[in-house]
């Protein structure tokens, strides 16, 4: 099987490197070889390199300052995938994407499911949105994987925001009236290759599994509670802060005005993941523990 993976240098395009190795010849690009802000460039690469599964990694996510940079951000995480779509529908390719829980405007009450009506807030979620609507109307075989606050111990995410701010300060003032499940690149990463492993085994599966499909860790938390559980490993594991847990102190949204609006809510129902793959997803918690045991080990 011959596979395209696009944004290889991201967070989970860094973990996909390793996860998608196994399942056969790899084609890497990173932003020098396949320029997403160039979606006429890309029809080409797919067409040289006919790959039977095409894994789009890379996206304009800088959420605050896609609000004054939309055009860039619509280019990436919409127009080129549409391109990359269409290419995909033209080899027959797989193609796997991500999405985002920023496509919801936060105010269901429950968990949002695959069929809940979106809503975005923001630039970066109104164009992730036009992607999956890109890939939906092109008629190619994909699974659009909707996640939520990545991190991994390589790149930026919240957690090392919080490891640096708690070093430097006695205090933080962090949002608890957010609630997301935080997912790390390496779950999302082994996630997608078992997917296309079983797609690969599956041929009936294969036929019906098109679609989008909710997949972060299990369980739910605040920033605030997230940055408290933190802090209070990173402390248990004697890294250096000067800001204990009981010095994160729980604010709201209106406290800390930012450019891009998020969602209230940004739960997301895995349920339909769970039932078609009969896949179980681990406790958040699990994950961040990971992570800060390997920033420990290779700082
Ligand atoms: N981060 C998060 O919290 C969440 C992310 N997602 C989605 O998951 C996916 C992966 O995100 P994540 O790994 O965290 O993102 P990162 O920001 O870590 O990585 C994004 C990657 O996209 C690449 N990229 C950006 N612009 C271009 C471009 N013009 N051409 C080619 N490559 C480009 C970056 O390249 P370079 O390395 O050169 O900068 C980088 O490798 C994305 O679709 C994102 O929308 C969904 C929910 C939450
Ligand atoms: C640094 C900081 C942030 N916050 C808040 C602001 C915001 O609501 C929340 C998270 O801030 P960040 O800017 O790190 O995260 P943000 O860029 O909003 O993260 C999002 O990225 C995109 C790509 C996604 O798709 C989303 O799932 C989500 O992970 O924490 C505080 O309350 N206090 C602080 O000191």
């Amino acid at each position: 099987m011959k596979i395209l993976l696009l944004g290889a240098n991201g967070q989970v395009g860094w973990e996909l490197q390793r996860a998608l190795a196994p399942l056969g010849r790899l084609e890497i690009c990173d932003r020098l070889r396949a320029d997403l802000d160039r979606p006429e460039s890309l029809a080409a690469l797919v067409e040289r390199i006919q790959p039977q599964v095409i894994v789009n990694a890379a996206a304009y996510t800088a959420v605050d300052k896609a609000e004054s940079d939309a055009a860039r951000s619509r280019r990436v995480n919409a127009e080129s995938v549409e391109v990359l779509a269409d290419a995909a529908r033209s080899c027959d390719a797989w193609l796997v994407h991500y999405s985002t829980d920023y496509v919801f405007d936060g105010c269901k009450a429950a968990a949002y499911t695959e069929d809940d009506p979106v809503g975005p807030l923001s630039v970066y979620g109104q164009t992730k949105l036009e992607g999956e609507q890109a890939i939906q109307a092109s008629g190619c075989k994909h699974l659009i994987l909707r996640t939520s606050w990545v991190y991994a111990a390589r790149g930026s995410n919240f957690i090392k925001t919080m490891l640096r701010l708690a070093a430097e300060r006695e205090e933080l003032r962090v949002i608890a009236d957010q609630i997301g499940a935080p997912t790390s690149a390496e779950l999302i990463a082994d996630v997608s290759a078992l997917l296309l492993y079983r797609l690969r085994h599956d041929r009936a599966l294969a036929e019906q599994a098109t679609g989008v499909y909710h997949l972060t860790a299990a369980g739910e938390t605040s920033w605030h509670g997230y940055a408290r559980f933190v802090v209070a490993k990173a402390a248990a594991l004697d890294m250096s802060l000067k800001a204990g847990p009981d010095d994160i102190h729980a604010i709201g949204t209106a406290d800390y005005p930012l450019p891009a609006r998020r969602p209230a809510n940004s739960r997301l129902d895995t349920g339909k993941l769970r039932r078609t793959f009969d896949l179980h997803l681990p406790q958040w918690e699990y994950h961040v523990e990971r992570m800060l045991h390997e920033l420990l080990a290779k700082p």
